[in-house]
């Protein structure tokens, strides 16, 4: 053992190493066959009793057939099973979203629990490295339930002592791949407790249309702006009051329409005068459609650095009068909440051949991003190309939205150091569902998986249609 070999030795455990020159191990005891067939017998009575408070619709069902049985002979189960039969079709007519949730899902989670999941836990977890070998024994992390969404089963599992859900976190397409499952993503809900979410189907695979118009300036919340859909098939929706916003996509990705979808779901209140959009669009493609609906709208070079300036003077005017006296930016038709929208912020900060207005663009987003949030200035900024060459402010912004990235390594650049490990795969989506992307949702670590609605031309026709008609009113 103390040779030169540069192979792994095999040591036996109970052979004193080097560094440690006594060591003291827990004696191996024979446990007698009694204390084993006692302690399954324990489990077995523990499993029997939890099954009425785990499966009370088929512990009643089975109770009810029993008993019949024994009551009324085969006239007794068959009454009860049409009773059944009848009545769970009526529950099923009359509340089907109920019966899907009690009835559908816990079937469905019952039979993938034992059929996907306990089947192959022991052969995918060891394949991929998560079983933990001790004193020549094997441990495995335990199933502890199984449970189906609409769209995806959600593993909860207790890891073994000893080991980090970050083990999880850097196998997940092991795990997606072993469960045939087209992704897998980590939740940690404590100590040596997670859970892994396989998708069954994907929700977003559907564009999704623009969604409606909210009714009036009141209805407008501008920390939960209503723009698409998560996976789970809840609302998506973005705060933009208090926060900037950094949306990063290759050409093509759907930059437009999380653009769009914000200045949608904002729009009554555009139109009271309560939020001011100043649109920056060097491209003269994406904002330029909707130009009407802007305080300001630039496209030139040196005309978007004056937009940007305007806005720093504009915010810092609005500091000035906040001091000592405002600690919260309220909006008010005096003081409007202000956003600034930059498409393709890269063209100012790194692809403009004036380096003065490079610097310019950049001072003032820098003093905007900085600075602006309490004094309700958002900006709202789109990028291509997320490396730090391009765009070295990323860090100014709190929230990111990733929608198709060109390489993996551009994923944490964007959402974070660990968004990969958990999940977000946002160089993997696909091109063919523009609009779709990772963010990280308020007060979770976890990276959701979004698609935004898509705002057309025909869409923002009527926007811009019923501002002219409102400003004619007017
Ligand atoms: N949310 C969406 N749902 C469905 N289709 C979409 C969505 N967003 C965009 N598309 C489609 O993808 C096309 C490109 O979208 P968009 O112009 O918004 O991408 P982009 O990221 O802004 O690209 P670029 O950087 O080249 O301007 C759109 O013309 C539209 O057909």
């Amino acid at each position: 053992m103390l040779g030169n070999s540069n192979g792994a030795s095999q040591v036996e455990h109970t052979t004193p190493v080097p560094a440690h020159a006594i060591r003291f191990t827990t004696p191996v005891v024979k446990t007698p066959a009694v204390f084993i067939l006692g302690r399954w017998l324990w489990r077995f009575l523990a499993f029997l009793a939890s099954l009425p408070v785990r499966f009370p619709l088929s512990v009643a069902s089975a109770g009810a057939l029993v008993g019949s049985w024994v009551l009324w002979d085969w006239v007794g189960p068959a009454v009860v099973c049409t009773v059944a039969v009848v009545g769970g079709l009526a529950w099923r007519h009359w509340h089907p979203s109920t019966f899907r949730r009690w009835v559908t899902l816990r079937a469905l989670a019952l039979v993938r629990g034992v059929w996907v999941y306990r089947r192959h836990w022991q052969p995918v977890l060891v394949v991929s490295g998560l079983a933990e070998s001790y004193l020549e024994r094997q441990y495995l992390p335990r199933i502890r339930s199984v449970k189906c969404s609409e769209w995806a089963d959600r593993v909860r599992v207790k890891l073994v002592p000893g080991t980090a859900p970050a083990d999880f976190e850097d196998r997940t397409p092991q795990l997606a791949h072993g469960f045939q499952a087209p992704a897998c993503r980590v939740e940690v809900l404590g100590p040596l407790d997670l859970v892994l979410e396989f998708p069954r189907r994907d929700m977003l695979a559907d564009p999704i249309p623009a969604l409606p118009v909210p009714d009036s300036a009141d209805a407008v919340d501008l920390v939960a702006l209503p723009m698409g859909r998560c996976e789970d098939g809840r609302t998506w929706t973005m705060r933009l009051h208090g926060t900037h916003v950094l949306v990063a996509g290759v050409t093509g990705a759907g930059k437009g329409s999380v653009i769009w979808s914000a200045v949608r779901a904002m729009l009554p209140a555009i139109r009271s005068g309560l939020v001011r959009v100043r649109a920056v669009d060097p491209k003269r493609m994406e904002l330029s459609y909707g130009r009407t609906l802007f305080h300001r709208y630039a496209d030139s070079g040196e005309a978007c650095v004056e937009l940007l300036e305007e806005a720093v003077a504009d915010m810092q005017a609005r500091a000035d009068a906040y001091a000592g006296a405002v600690r919260s930016h309220t909006p008010t038709t005096d003081d409007p909440f202000e956003v600034v929208v930059l498409d393709e912020v890269a063209f100012l900060t790194a692809y403009h051949p004036d380096r003065e207005v490079r610097r310019r663009a950049e001072n003032a987003m820098a003093t905007l991003t900085s600075q602006g949030r309490s004094v309700g200035f958002t900006v709202v900024a789109a990028l291509q190309d997320p490396r730090k060459e391009v765009m070295n402010l990323r860090n100014l912004f709190p929230d990111k939205v990733a929608l198709r990235l060109d390489e993996a390594s551009q994923v944490d650049m964007v959402l974070g150091p660990d968004a990969r490990d958990r999940g977000a795969d946002a160089h993997l989506i696909d091109p063919a569902a523009p609009g779709t992307a990772f963010v990280r949702l308020e007060g979770s670590k976890t990276p959701t998986r979004v698609r935004a609605a898509y705002v057309s031309d025909a869409d923002i026709d009527a926007m811009t249609a019923d501002e002219a008609g409102g400003e004619g009113e007017g």
